[in-house]
């Protein structure tokens, strides 16, 4: 039997027009799993929906192959609900492959105050994407063309924000390609003979590689959590004739197995689990990254809906929360935020108001100290310990034990107000649980 690759799941992040689209096709044309209809299909979809509502864009689709992982690109910024995606998104992101171009007054502009190039590594670095990878791209465009000096003043300056950020500088590799002509993607070019692949100071100085695909092949595998106990949220809930009810979603973490007596949160219902499907096939288990339907009797349809935390009755079962304590970030309010706002979060596949109940501290966005106790008020850019309450019940979770039910999107006013991390919850029957 031929060993299924290892799946690894890619976000694409970076400034407006640095290339993201163009160096993902490339890799998708050239690597990919999807077939030209497809594809096709997809663009056409992509860019009708973004012409006409800004709508948020399912690229699932996108996949290609490394010589050891079977990638996902998740998502790609560009898309008016981006933050949102990355947060609440169906997969956690592995890694994240940053696209800064390198051509003249772009890099600068990427870079600057206003350039989303440090927004977007400040998100992926909080969300816990502890893997990045950096092209450099656009080296045709350089002056002159595919320059040593300018790839060397590009890595110097990202490094130095990323090592600001948090990541640990020297172990970022960067790669001089061009997404458009090709240099550095799938082969390594001639036009520039001075890059021999980048030095890993993990690697012990050695080079890992000179092409994009080469490095990402490169990557840690990701630690997949198969031994946590199982957390699935669900996506929907289906009644299909002959079988019963079908609930369905991904599972996150753990396994999932016929016989396995469930517990659904917050509908607060135990079921046992009969069979799971996946792409219409029966499975003996269902594991981490699985979207599966499963069925369970004796439940009615309507007892259970998108948004409830399938788990092991026997093991952790979930819970709901009185209340949880978030890490905050507020991106986008023209006002300002103080206690008792309460906009919608999006945290896995539950949509619930939340109260911000107390502001209890401000805090250095980059280093995390404490800047400030009980502000009176937030303001778009600030960042904040925050006390918050479901107005009704929710199951979340700290994102220490459980990422995918520990980060969330706010929303009002019909965009992404703030972004989160749990650091604790308070469950609804009164312990609490510190991350
Ligand atoms: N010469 C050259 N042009 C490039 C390269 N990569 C991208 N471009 C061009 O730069 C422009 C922006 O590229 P995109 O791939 O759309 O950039 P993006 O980052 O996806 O843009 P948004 O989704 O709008 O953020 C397009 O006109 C591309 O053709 C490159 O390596 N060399």
């Amino acid at each position: 039997m031929v060993k299924e690759k290892t799946h690894v799941n890619v976000v694409i992040i970076g400034h407006v027009d640095s290339g993201k689209s163009t160096t993902t096709g490339h890799l998708v044309y050239k690597c990919g799993g999807v077939d030209q209809r497809r594809l096709e299909k997809f663009e056409k979809r992509c860019s009708r929906a973004e012409r006409e509502r800004g709508m948020t864009i399912d690229i699932s689709l996108l996949k290609f192959n490394t010589q050891r992982y079977s990638m996902t690109i998740i998502d790609a910024p560009g898309h008016r609900d981006f933050i949102k995606n990355m947060i609440t998104g169906t997969s956690q992101a592995d890694v994240a492959l940053l696209v800064v171009s390198a051509a003249q007054g772009e890099y600068e502009a990427g870079v600057s105050r206003s350039g989303q190039t440090r927004e977007h590594a400040l998100l992926a670095y909080t969300l816990g994407v502890k893997q990045i990878i950096v092209c450099v791209n656009k080296m045709d465009l350089t002056k002159p063309p595919f320059s040593q000096k300018r790839f060397e003043e590009v890595v110097r300056g990202v490094n130095g924000f990323l090592k600001k950020i948090g990541y640990e500088t020297g172990t970022v590799p960067f790669v001089p390609i061009s997404g458009w002509t090709g240099e550095n993607m799938i082969t390594a070019t001639q036009k520039m003979p001075w890059f021999q692949g980048w030095k890993s100071r993990r690697r012990g100085g050695n080079a890992i590689g000179r092409t994009l695909l080469e490095v990402l092949d490169s990557i840690q595998p990701p630690v997949r959590t198969i031994n946590k106990p199982l957390r699935l949220p669900l996506q929907d809930v289906y009644k299909i004739g002959g079988v019963g009810t079908v609930p369905v979603g991904k599972i996150e973490t753990g396994v999932l197995k016929p016989g396995m007596t469930l517990m659904f949160s917050p509908a607060k219902i135990t079921a046992e689990v009969k069979s799971i499907e996946m792409h219409h096939q029966g499975m003996e288990q269902g594991l981490p990254g699985h979207n599966v339907g499963f069925n369970i009797k004796n439940v009615a349809v309507k007892n259970l809906r998108r948004g409830d935390v399938a788990g092991n009755a026997q093991q952790d079962p979930p819970t709901d929360v009185s209340s949880f304590e978030a890490q905050v970030i507020i991106l986008n309010h023209p006002g300002k935020v103080k206690a008792g706002y309460s906009p919608v979060l999006d945290c896995h596949t539950a949509h619930v108001t939340c109260r911000f109940a107390e502001l209890k501290e401000k805090i250095d966005r980059r280093t995390g100290n404490k800047v400030e106790d009980d502000p009176q008020l937030l303001i778009s850019g600030d960042a904040a310990t925050v006390k918050m309450i479901p107005i009704k019940p929710m199951c979340v979770e700290s994102f220490f034990s459980y990422p995918s039910l520990g980060r969330f999107a706010a929303r009002d006013l019909k965009q992404t107000v703030a972004v989160g991390v749990i650091k604790s919850v308070v469950k609804a029957q009164g312990s609490k649980l510190k991350a």
